[in-house]
């Protein structure tokens, strides 16, 4: 199971999360990620933990101000981006574009999406993995895993039925390491998580129970 923590704007020491998924990582021999805010991938990358974008633009090097350049991010530290995440909403052509970016720029891709169905479309794209995650669920205390077992079932078929070497991530109130069991127990290869860790009191403490299980 992978394990990918969204820092997202979480007012956290991203610098203690990544640290401790570092330690945690190596201790368990469980692949961890961190994604923090652009502005701090370079820092995070630092601590050796993997560290991911939480986004890029569609865009190539030119005159896009305030645009998130692919390459910018791995130059930064990145190995990998999310895309398309409930909080951060793109068009179809432009999550097409994001990941044809992400992939110039030699960055592993993690699609996001709301349901099933969508999870078919984005796998269309060619991202290396995909993560579905149903928007009322996210940042909440109920794992998707237990509240909707099926759209993680089925988020894995409508994936595989497009191309079965996309890896399917499943989302939204995962906290625990029963939650991560269940998870892989319904077919997700990874878990996409955020509150959990970013708003723990113990960030370590959070870390080492969601691999406990594994
Ligand atoms: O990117 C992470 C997801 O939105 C899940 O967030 P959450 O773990 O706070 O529910």
């Amino acid at each position: 199971m992978f394990i990918l923590v969204n820092l997202k704007a979480y007012p956290c020491d991203p610098i203690e999360v990544a640290t401790a998924a570092r330690d945690v990582a190596e201790e368990s021999g469980v692949r961890i990620a961190v994604s923090p805010q652009a502005a701090d991938i370079s820092r995070v990358a630092d601590t050796g933990v993997e560290t991911w974008a939480q986004h890029v633009d569609p865009n190539d090097y030119g005159s896009h101000t305030g645009s998130t350049l692919a390459e910018a991010v791995a130059e930064a530290g990145a190995v990998g981006t999310l895309i398309n995440h409930s909080e951060k909403r793109m068009k179809l052509a432009d999550i097409d574009g994001s990941v044809q970016a992400a992939e110039r720029a030699g960055l592993e891709t993690c699609v996001c999406a709301n349901n099933p169905a969508q999870i078919g479309a984005v796998s269309a794209l060619g991202p290396d993995s995909v993560a579905v995650e149903p928007p009322e669920l996210i940042g909440g205390d109920v794992s998707v895993a237990t509240a909707d077992p099926g759209i993680v079932t089925d988020a894995v078929d409508s994936a595989a039925n497009v191309d079965e070497d996309v890896d399917v991530y499943c989302g939204a109130g995962i906290s625990t390491g029963d939650d991560v069991v269940t998870a892989e127990e319904l077919g997700a290869s990874g878990i996409l998580l955020a509150s959990g860790v970013a708003k723990a009191d113990d960030p370590r403490a959070a870390l080492e129970d969601l691999v406990s299980g594994l």
